[in-house]
């Protein structure tokens, strides 16, 4: 019989996450100890053969030195300035310290845009491609400098799961600066570690809100949202302490692990699921509900009762049933002016009716193809 934990020995590509409070110190600046003790763990594994990338915070906690800050700060602009002193001599230490196993290291620095369009998706999955094909290790970050508030990952647990979709690993390994899920507070006397959780229904009642370290963002919750989200396409999630990270790897029972709860699905159906930003809202008939979930067919103008939100040909728009509910999402071959004229219409009357309510004509057509959906 396999162990549950063979998932995370036997994986052949690997994102592993590093927190922040577990690579620098609490008053800032790079704890060269624990980088050098991560970097020998990817090293064994990479040397091994198997393909390993590293998301790596830390770059504001670092930067706090050269900027004099003995806090995390808190306003964007200076967080920002932080993360510019901080990214160069992080990666150089990864850089070094790699080196030291004979493997090189390449950085590479996303924004949200990147997981959002499906352009820069590509193309971040083609550079990822190349260094492991190059047998590079990539040691990736959010480009905090360009990130604003509005666009930013803002936790780099979000950013770790989007990146085991993005290159489809076998294992996502969450390193914080506590061992395992906990079924409270870990400070809280009586409190014990969940080995396994095979569904998120398990820990609806654990209480992750408590925040952690000095340097870190999201506690726990982003961490299990993070690997809610891996899960979901059928990528084991593995979280445990930095200090723990060997006996992680070897699949011993050390931490917490997240069964996948989900099939690993088509690449452009994850993004499509997970990383795209959706402008807009179709609203469903229940027999074109019925046709896109049970049948999974392409969606005509004639299933279309409402359409919500202002968007162009080839964004992202999320289907909803007559309730409103959300129930799948999809790329439209539509602008929303156009479809707004067409819908409810059989394909062979929608030319003709867009023609006389619109004045210009609108060539009617599937509304979003098969292949462009994906059933949440
Ligand atoms: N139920 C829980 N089990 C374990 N840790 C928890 C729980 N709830 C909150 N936490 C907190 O989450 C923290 C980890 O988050 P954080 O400091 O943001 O880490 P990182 O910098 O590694 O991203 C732990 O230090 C712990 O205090
Ligand atoms: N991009 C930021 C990290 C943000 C973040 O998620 O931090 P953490 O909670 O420590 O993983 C940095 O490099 O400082």
């Amino acid at each position: 019989m396999t162990e549950p934990r063979d998932a995370i020995r036997t994986a052949r590509r690997v994102v592993v996450k590093i927190g922040s409070s577990s690579i620098t110190a609490p008053q800032g600046g790079v704890d060269l100890y624990r980088l050098q003790a991560l970097t020998g763990v990817i090293a064994k594994r990479s040397l091994q053969g198997d393909q390993v990338l590293l998301v790596s915070s830390g770059a504001i906690a670092a930067g706090m030195t050269s900027l004099g800050l003995t806090k995390r700060p808190k306003d964007l602009a200076t967080q920002q300035a932080a993360a510019s002193a901080g990214q160069g001599g992080l990666m150089a230490a990864y850089t070094n310290a790699l080196k030291l196993h004979g493997l090189n290291a390449g950085q590479v620095l996303l924004t949200a845009d990147d997981m959002h369009r499906r352009s820069h998706y590509v193309n971040a999955s083609r550079t990822l491609e190349k260094l492991l094909e190059l047998e590079i290790v990539p040691i990736i970050n959010e480009n905090d400098t360009v990130a604003t508030d509005e666009i930013r990952f803002g936790d780099n647990d979000r950013l770790a799961a989007l990146v085991a979709h993005l290159v489809n690993a076998d294992a996502l390994i969450l390193l914080t600066d506590v061992d395992a899920l906990y079924d409270g507070h870990p400070r809280t006397p009586g409190t014990t570690r969940i080995p396994v959780v095979s569904s998120m229904e398990e820990i609806t009642g654990v209480d992750i809100s408590a925040t952690g370290s000095a340097v870190g963002t999201g506690g726990m919750v982003t961490k299990v949202a993070a690997a809610q989200l891996a899960t979901a396409e059928g990528i084991a999630v593995l979280l445990t302490s930095a200090e723990q990270a060997v006996q992680a790897l070897a699949g011993e029972d050390v931490g917490t692990l997240f069964l996948p709860t989900g099939r690993k699905r088509r690449a452009r159906s994850r993004w499509l699921a997970h990383a795209s930003s959706v402008n807009g809202r179709l609203v469903l008939d229940a027999g074109a509900v019925e046709a896109v979930v049970q049948r999974q067919t392409s969606l005509l103008p004639v299933g279309v009762t409402r359409v919500e939100g202002m968007f162009r040909s080839g964004d992202t728009v999320d289907l909803c049933d007559p309730s409103g509910a959300v129930i799948a999402r999809g790329l439209v071959s539509y602008d929303s002016t156009e479809l707004t004229r067409v819908v409810g219409r059989r394909l062979d009357t929608a030319t003709a009716s867009a023609r006389s309510r619109g004045g210009s004509a609108v060539a009617a057509r599937t509304v979003i193809r098969r292949d462009d959906l994906v059933v949440l």
